[in-house]
């Protein structure tokens, strides 16, 4: 469905992307990760055809992104940051006029108008002004729109951060049951709610692909356990100590809260207590588990 070869963006003298290349495939949902600044945006405006690219070739279900645009609307549903819309416009007149520039029927409009703004939870303000909806309720409008055509390709940049906690839970109930019918790409920063519904993940990072792995492989590739633990104090001594031991993969320190990625759960249960004993402070929390999406993105982007 997606085809990006050596994929690169330069703004003026900027590398925002630096050579990416990915194939997906199939029904579901792939969640596309990466730091702020990291160039997601940058690749999702040329996956749908809105930017070019400085060099290198795209392609969406065999389509030339630059060359076939109109052929490439028809398939693709998009769903941007910050969704914009005309204002003056009710939620019912927006929908209208988009299902207007697919060229599709007048009852075909309404009976899609009607089931989408049920299904996105905005039916009861679909008389309402545009300009009078929270960000969530665009947000919402957005998706909806985004679905009219029911494309084989749906497009979604940052759909939850405008969201709060219910509208996100709805939202992402919505992705699960949509990802069975088309594929989803998604990027997200809220990376517990990527790690529930996505079944591939590709991370990036300065403009360049650092992972790309099917969430079932990567759970299985990133299986050394994680110990969480806080201390009482911040004690940034024993902070080099844990990162000369041999047993100790990975260390991600936030003051005094401490996620160590361990080789060896034995040698670590048998050291990692007496070092926090050495250096004078108390421990407030300890956890062992398996690691997050977080805990695996944070190591692959330190
Ligand atoms: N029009 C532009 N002109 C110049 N630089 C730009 C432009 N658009 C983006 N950039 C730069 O390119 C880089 C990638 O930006 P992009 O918006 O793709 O990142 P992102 O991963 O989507 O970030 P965020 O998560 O913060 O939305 C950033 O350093 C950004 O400042």
């Amino acid at each position: 469905m997606i085809y990006c070869e050596n994929v690169t963006k330069k703004y003026n003298s900027f590398q925002a992307l630096n050579g990416i290349s990915f194939t997906i495939e199939g029904n579901g949902c792939f969640g596309f990760l990466g730091r702020n600044g990291a160039g997601k945006t940058t690749a999702i405006r040329i996956l749908a055809g809105l930017l070019k690219p400085t060099s290198g070739i795209v392609k969406v279900n065999g389509l030339d992104v630059e060359q076939e645009k109109e052929k490439l609307a028809e398939i693709m549903g998009y769903l941007p940051q910050h969704p914009a819309f005309y204002e003056y416009m009710t939620g019912n007149e927006w929908m209208h006029w988009v299902g207007q520039l697919f060229r599709l029927e007048k009852k075909t409009v309404e009976e899609r108008t009607e089931n989408l703004l049920k299904d996105c939870g905005i039916w009861e303000a679909r008389n309402r002004k545009i300009s009078g909806y929270s960000g969530g309720m665009k947000q919402r409008l957005g998706l909806a729109q985004a679905l009219m055509n029911r494309p084989k390709l749906l497009i979604l940049d940052e759909p939850v951060s405008a969201l709060d906690p219910v509208g996100r839970h709805e939202m992402l109930t919505m992705i699960m049951k949509l990802k069975e019918d088309m594929m989803i790409f998604m990027s997200s920063h809220i990376l517990e709610d990527v790690e529930k519904i996505a079944d591939h993940i590709i991370m990036i990072d300065k403009g360049e692909i650092v992972l790309s792995s099917c969430m079932q492989e990567l759970k299985s590739t990133y299986t050394s356990p994680v110990i969480r633990f806080s201390l009482s104090e911040a004690k940034q001594e024993l902070t080099k100590v844990l990162n000369e031991q041999e047993w100790v993969m990975d260390i991600q320190v936030n003051m005094a809260d401490y996620i160590l990625h361990v080789k060896d759960m034995t040698i670590a249960s048998a050291q990692l207590p007496k070092l926090i004993s050495y250096s004078g402070a108390m421990l407030v929390s300890y956890q062992v588990d398996t690691p997050s999406l977080e805990d695996i993105f944070l190591r692959k982007v330190r």
